[in-house]
């Protein structure tokens, strides 16, 4: 009788037998494809608030039911952030399960605001674009929409494009000419050296008039509005394992040790939005936000992984009068995440309501 778990046994039956495999390749994948995706999740309190501690999201109106009532809540609401990572979490099955890399995302915006605890979520992607890599035989580079739903009444709750590299089956020809076509910059182009402006200029406090007033100070001279935010969270099993696992996300980046032993980072990775929203917390724990308007030209330059620690750097680009409440003012933000090295790994602009003083 064979004796299945003596170890040479076992190693050859591993070595004939078929992977039953999980994940989508690049061949896979069509232009005009709608796919929905099976896993549904619950925005449950316990899941908001374990996302946000984690990052540092640690606005009181997402914790508080006063201070939600005092912003115009009925209670405090699903945290945009966690919102996202769960609509993105979800579609990792059937989307980036087989590997690669999150490049990128813009365009992300809350239709249906604010969303409570309780919803349940139904996500759909519909595949806008299937692009040969020009530097990397070995993938397919791939844009999804995906549309997070209230799976009660339908209504958009969040709404994204998103940019992975894909594994392909059969490696094909490249021209090798590492040219981006997304607007970024190659490394040859990067290595002209710095262009910065000569001062700095940093807002005096968190509310709407700060980035006016500092915007202006900034004007007619050669001065940008930029500054950094004190705040840093090393990476930990928790944010780099346990908060994908929470939203679905099935990424073997986050939690197969094993399986990344010979990957390029060598390890276990941060999921692209755990960086982002832990560096967001440090950007929005200096200023007064009143709501969240959406974020574009998202990119993830490196990996983070377990042990770096993910910073915050922020550049305000412009601020309007006009927001959703006369208590708020719009300003634009570019915020990149740094690690220990002053590495940017994450950069993307934000549009957020800023609250105004009182009178
Ligand atoms: C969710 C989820 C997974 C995760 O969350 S993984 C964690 C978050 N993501 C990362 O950590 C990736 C960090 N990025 C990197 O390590 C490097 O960018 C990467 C992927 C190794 C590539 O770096 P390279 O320097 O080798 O290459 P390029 O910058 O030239 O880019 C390679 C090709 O990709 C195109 N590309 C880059 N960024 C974008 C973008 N934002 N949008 C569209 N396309 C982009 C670039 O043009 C290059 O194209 P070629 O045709 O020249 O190959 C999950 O599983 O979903």
């Amino acid at each position: 009788m064979t004796e299945w778990t003596d170890p040479d046994t076992f190693a050859q039956a591993l070595e004939q037998v078929e992977i039953k495999e999980k994940g989508n390749c690049f061949e896979d994948f069509e232009e005009g494809d709608v796919i929905e995706h099976d896993p549904g999740l619950t925005l449950t309190q316990f899941g908001n608030e374990q996302w946000m501690g984690q990052t540092l999201n640690h606005d009181p109106a997402y914790w508080r039911t006063d201070a939600a009532e005092e912003r115009g809540f009925d209670e405090p609401p699903v945290h945009p952030d966690y919102l996202t990572a769960a609509t993105l979490g979800i579609t990792v099955e059937d989307l980036s399960e087989k590997g690669g890399y999150f490049l990128g995302r813009t365009d992300v915006r809350f239709p249906t605001a604010p969303v409570y605890t309780g919803t349940e979520l139904h996500v759909e992607s519909e595949v806008v674009n299937c692009a040969t890599s020009s530097s990397r035989p070995n993938y397919g580079i791939v844009s999804w929409r995906t549309r997070g739903k209230d799976a009660e009444t339908g209504e958009v709750l969040c709404s994204y494009e998103r940019t992975n590299m894909i594994p392909r089956r059969e490696p094909v020809a490249t021209d090798g000419s590492g040219k981006r076509t997304d607007g970024g910059t190659t490394t040859a182009e990067a290595d002209d050296g710095p262009d910065l402006p000569e001062e700095f200029v940093t807002p005096e406090g968190g509310y709407f008039e700060d980035f006016v007033d500092a915007l202006e100070e900034a004007k007619d001279r050669d001065a940008a509005v930029a500054y950094r935010h004190e705040r840093g969270r090393t990476q930990d099993d928790v944010t780099v394992a346990s908060l994908p696992l929470s939203t679905l996300n099935t990424a073997k980046q986050h939690h197969n040790v094993d399986e990344m032993a010979d990957s390029p980072s060598g390890n276990i990775v941060t999921y692209g939005d755990v960086t982002r929203s832990t560096a967001l917390g440090h950007a929005r724990s200096d200023e007064r936000t009143w709501r969240e308007v959406g974020f574009d030209d998202e990119s993830f330059h490196t990996f983070v992984a377990v042990g770096d620690t993910v910073y915050a750097f922020t550049r305000v680009i412009e601020a309007e009068n006009d927001a959703s409440s006369d208590e708020a003012g719009t300003v634009t933000f570019e915020h990149i995440a740094f690690n220990q090295n002053d590495e940017p790994v994450y950069s993307g602009t934000r549009t957020a309501e800023i609250r105004k003083r009182s009178n």
